[in-house]
């Protein structure tokens, strides 16, 4: 590839392995985004848009984009306070994948079972930056000096060994289905952040100002996710119930009701949360719908 081509495009940064990328993969397909990556190559083009694609690091991306090097990438939002990058790039939208919890976990069974006796001791952790920031503030509310401040190790991965290997008093971990954290013996004590999945763009401008194509990607990508998060709701209901059943699905902006051929019946169509889905159609039942389907859908625009 001849790199000169890049100049043009609008560089966009994709978690080249982890657990983002198999779902990066997904939602540029649905945001039909198509490419052929060769195998070892970590930049290719995109063939139907002039986008090329930069495969890097989860923990790369938010510098990359801060730094103006690359225009817009997905990554953790975990990652983009980690790196320091808040000011540099702009969270244009949450993805709904990826979701974990950075958490304060100490042995199960052991003595330390609060983040207050936790202060001053041993932490091991691959995110040093918020966990020094964390307990740095309780080290400063304490009045804490010197060998006195808590003690942050950076490892890593397989950080849930710490404690066991007598390298740490507690650390602090990513937590999705807490699975890790058992196996460990481990408990968390406290909740340092939230994060999920995120599109950033840069707030340097030093490339051209692609902003058009970006906002063409930002809405397409919003499409998938509102397709992920939601479903089609579609019942028959009377008119004297339907005031009620709009309660149930008011849709996002409001239902579409179309007359049926039968005198005093109505057809209605809203688009209802996925995981609502099954109480939905619970509720509907209860006040005298009849024939309630729920369509996924493949794509929208909201
Ligand atoms: N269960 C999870 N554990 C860790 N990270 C997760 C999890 N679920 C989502 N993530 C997100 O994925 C980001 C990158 O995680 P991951 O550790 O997989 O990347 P990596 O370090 O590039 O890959 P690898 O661990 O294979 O070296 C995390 O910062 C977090 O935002
Ligand atoms: O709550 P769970 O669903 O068990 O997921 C959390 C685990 O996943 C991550 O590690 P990963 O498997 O990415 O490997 P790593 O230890 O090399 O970071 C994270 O660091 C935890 O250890």
């Amino acid at each position: 590839m001849n790199l000169e081509t890049l100049d043009s495009r609008l560089l966009f940064a994709i978690p080249k392995k982890g657990r983002l990328h198999e779902k990066c993969l997904q939602l540029l397909s649905g945001a039909d985004i198509q490419f052929r990556k060769s195998h070892r190559l970590d930049v290719c083009l995109v063939m139907n848009l002039p986008i090329a694609l930069i495969f890097l690091p989860a923990a790369d991306i938010p510098s990359f984009v801060g730094n103006g090097n690359v225009d817009i990438g997905i990554t953790g939002h975990d990652v983009v306070l980690e790196a320091g990058m808040q000011n540099k790039i702009t969270e244009v939208q949450r993805l709904g994948f990826g979701k974990c919890a950075l958490q304060i976990q100490v042995p199960e069974h052991g003595s330390i079972q609060s983040v207050e006796q936790l202060v001053g001791k041993r932490i091991v952790t691959s995110f040093e930056v918020l966990s020094g920031e964390y307990f740095g503030k309780l080290d400063d509310q304490l009045q804490l000096t010197g060998d006195q401040r808590t003690k942050i190790q950076y490892v890593g991965g397989s950080v849930e060994v710490a404690c066991a290997l007598g390298l740490a008093d507690g650390i602090v971990d990513l937590v999705e289905s807490g699975e890790t954290m058992r196996a460990a013996g481990l408990r968390a004590i406290s909740t340092v952040l939230e994060t999920e999945a995120v599109l950033i763009k840069s707030n340097t401008l030093s490339r051209a100002d692609h902003t058009p194509l970006i906002d063409l990607v930002a809405s397409r990508i919003a499409g998938v996710v509102a397709a992920e998060k939601y479903v089609v709701c579609s019942y028959n209901i009377s008119r004297e119930a339907l005031p009620l059943a709009i309660q149930i699905t008011p849709g996002r902006r409001a239902p579409t009701i179309s007359p049926l051929e039968q005198e005093g019946w109505v057809a209605v169509n809203a688009m209802v949360l996925k995981k609502d889905s099954a109480r939905v159609m619970d509720e509907l039942v209860k006040t005298g719908a009849q024939d309630i389907l729920i369509f996924n859908l493949d794509n929208c625009r909201v």
